[in-house]
């Protein structure tokens, strides 16, 4: 009777077409292709195959249009809902896992203007971090690289860079890591690596791992236990830092630690003995995510730079015509190197979700159907992005398609362009994001090259996030060879 009340309390959904007969009955398929990482590959064929809303599982619906469908769930702020909450730092929710549009907004206000893009493009703390972890760190190391031509995985630099950016972004210039010339930190990257490898089970079957371990079985391993308490001890203690300096200096060397410290002090929202850990869980995940995606970009980006000799060559034309010390602004108006930056977001965006929302009681119309209250509903960026319509041949990488065009035809291009998400629940970091990520490529590829070697690889994972298959990259760096006459 359990199944009979299940199937008939699902009704509603039986007009919308499956992506496997199971659907209707089970969630068990669903978690099958997330646990093998088929998701989104095996999400994009149902599209393909059965139109632009396919159900994944009982109370699950997966869309793929924009009218209707992606502005109306998320334009239309539909709640996050539990899955979120599966999620925890220090025991505590953030920002990105708060289910309360209230508490979830109150936050978010509390941060926007330190990652606003007039902030972010204006700040000089910024350029003086750039210049630090750029000129005095990673190009020194990369320039001897270069000199041997060595192959070297390009993703843990990548990563490397990001997360000193992004630290010192976050609780200042003085107290951020230094992943790029210490190897003892960078070994670190590895524990962030294998503590988002837990987040299947958490995300996934958290009641399976709390039954589980009543039995002393464990579904996560030591290893990947241990890589989250590392996570969690480093960011403490980059927090300890950035609070003494605050102290210190009496608030005057204002980040996103301050901000938030004395946002959340005068909102009289949190008890001060919370005060500590309730930052922490949330900068915990800023660094997850600062350093993550903009590394996942920066190292595709850097391998179709390496096989695609012609786009390289346009976009050093392009740089050529740039100053020594370029602003961020003339960074930003570069045409062809944004090109190159949407297409590989289009082609591999960092994080693949799915990020799932709930349908408010009332129902929803998405996509010609009608979905009851409390349906499960997401999108996914892999199919946005797929969208042969508005991005012909979507599986190859061609900048020159966002250039040269009608405004209209470029105003349809974004509208199906989903690295950041949508709505209210948007990513805050994606002018931190961008203003890291293309001065790291102005400056590398103005002096250095890369070379795709015979074990290069990079193909995406169907996870979460679209890390490089395997966290690895090979690629050779080297100094720019001579021009051939
Ligand atoms: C290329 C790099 C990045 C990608 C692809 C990316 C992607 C995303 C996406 C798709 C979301 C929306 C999630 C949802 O709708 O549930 C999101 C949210 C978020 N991102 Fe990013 N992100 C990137 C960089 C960053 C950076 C540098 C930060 C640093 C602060 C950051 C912090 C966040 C936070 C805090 C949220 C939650 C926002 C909210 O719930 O209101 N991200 N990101």
């Amino acid at each position: 009777s359990k199944l009979w009340n299940k199937m008939s309390q699902s009704a509603p959904l039986s007009t919308i077409p499956n992506i496997h007969f199971s659907a209707p009955y089970s969630s068990l398929f669903l978690t099958f292709l997330k646990f093998t990482g088929r998701e989104h590959r095996t999400r994009y064929a149902a599209h393909i195959r059965c139109g632009p809303v396919v159900r994944v599982a009982p109370n699950e619906v997966s869309i793929n249009c924009i009218q209707d469908g992606v502005q109306t769930v998320y334009g239309g702020g539909f709640e996050k809902g539990a899955w979120y909450q599966n999620f925890s730092n220090y025991g505590k929710p953030f920002m990105f896992t708060m289910g309360h549009t209230k508490e979830h907004s109150e936050r978010k206000r509390m941060l926007a203007h330190v990652y606003s893009k007039s902030f972010v493009q204006s700040s000089t703390e910024l350029t003086k971090i750039l210049d630090m972890v750029l000129h005095d760190r990673a190009l020194p190391i990369m320039r001897r690289l270069a000199k041997d031509n060595t192959i070297i995985d390009i993703q843990k630099e990548n990563k490397a860079f990001t997360m000193d950016v992004s630290t010192a972004y976050f609780f200042g210039r003085k107290n951020g890591t230094n992943f790029v010339q210490n190897i003892k930190q960078k070994a670190l990257l590895r524990d962030f690596e294998l503590g988002m490898s837990g987040l299947f089970w958490l995300a996934e079957a958290p009641g399976l791992v709390k039954w589980c371990s009543r039995f002393g079985i464990k579904l996560l391993s030591d290893k990947v236990m241990s890589s989250y308490q590392i996570v969690q001890d480093l960011c403490a203690e980059l927090c300890d830092r950035a609070k003494e300096e605050h102290i210190e200096s009496n608030g005057s060397h204002p980040n996103v630690y301050t901000q938030l410290r004395q946002k959340l002090q005068a909102s009289h929202g949190v008890r001060e003995e919370d005060l500590d850990v309730t930052i922490a869980a949330e900068m915990m995940d800023h660094m997850q995510a600062g350093h993550e995606g903009t590394g996942i970009t920066l190292t595709f980006l850097m391998c179709e730079l390496s096989r695609n000799p012609l786009e390289l060559a346009r976009l050093r034309q392009e740089l050529g015509a740039l100053g020594k010390t370029p602003t961020a602004h003339e960074v930003d108006s570069l045409p062809f190197l944004d090109a190159i930056f949407m297409e590989t977001m289009r082609r591999y965006p960092g994080a693949f979700g799915p990020f799932p929302r709930y349908v408010p009681e009332t129902g929803a119309n998405l996509c010609g159907f009608k979905v009851p209250g409390g349906t499960t509903v997401s999108a996914s960026v892999y199919c946005l992005h797929r969208n042969a319509t508005v991005f012909p041949d979507p599986e190859m990488w061609r900048p020159e398609r966002w250039i040269g065009i009608s405004d209209k035809e470029k105003r349809e291009m974004l509208r199906w362009f989903w690295v950041f998400g949508s709505g209210g629940r948007m990513c805050i970091g994606s002018h931190l994001a961008l203003r890291m990520m293309k001065t790291y490529i102005v400056a590398f590829y103005n002096e250095l090259d890369t070379f795709i070697v015979s074990d290069t690889i990079f193909d995406q994972v169907d996870g979460l996030m679209g890390a490089p298959v395997g966290d690895v990259v090979n690629l050779g760096v080297r100094e720019i060879p001579p021009k051939r006459m």
